[in-house]
């Protein structure tokens, strides 16, 4: 396992692109499973779930190449049938979350797929029941192998209808959407995911052919056709990226500029980090993060502590709670955080109270960060990177912190952030990566 070794106390200055985003490229990569014909995929991050998912479509038999350092093109016209029964396979599928889409394009293509419980990361109970349920509502039946722990679905025929998801999984309504496109008949999902990845999957899938209303919202109406065909896509940038750039301005008093940010697509985030008294500028597509000394947390109107908590698409998303909380230590104020989402996502602060924060951890959902500004500086330290998101906030904290600290199991780093010490070594940081 890798680590990185980090000085505290650099500012960085200048202007960093963030990568194509992460969870997009998991979707419409899986997408390919759909057609016979060439997709070409642009800005894809050379990121360490992205190249797993790639290498485990190219077992599969699916002909890939990389065309640019950040575009790829996949043929699936001859898939393997045998190989999706192997070890192997198996073993591919459970490296990464992402690896659940595949269930959709696979059942709707051949009929039947079985899948292990995917990876990803380890941050609380991660059901699949609204993938499973929705799919068998379409004619699927289920069988869960408990002895090899195994999810198979197998259908002679699949046939549309309307579904009303539990809850808005985002990809539970990918891989829904992905077998309802090829499915016969009329598919109604409502109480779909809508974040933007899912909108540009859909966009995706009607260049391929597919007919799809109500393109994001939480209403998506299907209608099936029998095949479709091959198309060019692009990928947002990463939102979550985006969003941990902001939070590593702020606590290293950095300023930089995020460039082409796609900002229709960010939502409700650059407010979030205003929130917490982050100045973050608008300059056409560009966010601007000045160099700020000090930030103060806002409050509610009626004057109680500040909440910020996840809720799905429009709300803020989960992936950068962990980086908000961060960022609140070196804030004047104070602020609850609250992950509703995952219940294992906020332990790593136990990290960050060895270093010096002000942090109670009331219970597996909520921390309240009490804000030292500059009072207190973060003390630099050797740790353990749990999760992608723990591991970049630590990251973050490390880089802001007086002197050096080591981050061991940086793979969780790498699984969504492309050569991130070279990125931000280049803007001034001072993060050295030993093997
Ligand atoms: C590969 C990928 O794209 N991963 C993302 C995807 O994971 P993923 O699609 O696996 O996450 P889901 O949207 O299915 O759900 C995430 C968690 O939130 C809970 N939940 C979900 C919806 C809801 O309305 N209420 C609710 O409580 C679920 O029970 C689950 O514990 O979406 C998550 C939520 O944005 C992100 O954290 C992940 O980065
Ligand atoms: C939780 C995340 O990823 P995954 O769903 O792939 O585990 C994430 O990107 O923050």
């Amino acid at each position: 396992m890798s680590s990185f070794i980090i000085e505290g106390g650099h500012r960085l200055k200048g202007e960093i692109t963030p990568q194509g985003a992460k969870n997009e490229a998991l979707q419409v990569i899986c997408a390919a499973l759909l057609t016979e014909e060439e997709v070409i995929i642009e800005n894809v991050p050379d990121i360490l779930d992205v190249n797993n998912l790639i290498r485990l479509l190219m077992a599969m038999g699916v002909e890939v190449h990389k065309l640019n350092k950040n575009t790829w093109s996949f043929k699936a016209a001859n898939i393997n049938p045998e190989y999706i029964q192997t070890e192997d396979f198996i073993d591919k599928c459970a490296t990464l979350r992402g690896s659940i889409m595949i269930i959709g394009p696979l059942l709707a293509r051949f009929g039947r797929v079985s899948v292990p419980k995917p990876g990803g990361d380890k941050i609380g109970r991660r059901r699949l029941d609204t993938h499973f349920n929705a799919i068998q509502k379409l004619g699927a039946e289920l069988v869960f192998d408990e002895k090899n722990q195994l999810f198979c679905l197998s259908a002679d025929k699949l046939k549309g209808c309307y579904i009303l998801l539990d809850e808005a999984s985002v990809t539970g309504t990918a891989n829904l959407l992905m077998a309802a496109v090829l499915t016969e008949g009329e598919t109604i999902i409502y109480n779909a995911a809508c974040e933007p990845y899912v909108e540009q999957l859909s966009k995706m899938l009607v260049r391929m052919g597919a007919h799809i209303e109500g393109i994001g919202s939480n209403r998506l109406t299907i209608k099936g056709v029998s095949r479709l065909s091959g198309c060019r896509h692009r990928l947002l940038p990463d939102m979550i990226e985006i969003g941990s750039f902001i939070g590593m301005a702020a606590m290293t008093a950095s300023d930089i500029t995020i460039k082409d940010v796609s900002m229709q697509n960010l939502g409700i985030i650059p407010e979030s980090f205003r929130r917490l008294g982050i100045i973050v500028e608008q300059q056409g597509d560009d966010l601007y993060i000045p160099s700020q000394e000090n930030y103060t947390i806002e409050s509610f109107i009626d004057g109680s502590i500040l909440t910020i908590s996840d809720a799905p698409w429009p709300g803020l998303t989960p992936d950068l709670l962990s980086v908000m909380l961060v960022v609140a230590t070196k804030a004047e104020g104070c602020v609850l955080i609250h992950q509703k989402m995952f219940e294992s996502r906020l332990f790593f602060v136990d990290k960050l109270i060895d270093m010096g924060a002000q942090i109670i951890l009331c219970d597996p959902h909520r921390a309240t960060v009490i804000g030292l500004g500059n009072r207190f500086r973060l003390r630099g330290m050797t740790m353990t990177s749990p999760d992608i998101r723990a591991g970049i906030s630590l990251l973050i904290a490390a880089m802001s912190a007086e002197g050096k600290s080591i981050i061991h199991n940086i793979d969780q780093i790498d699984r969504g952030y492309e050569n991130i010490d070279i990125r931000l070594n280049q803007l001034g940081a001072k993060i050295e990566r030993i093997k």
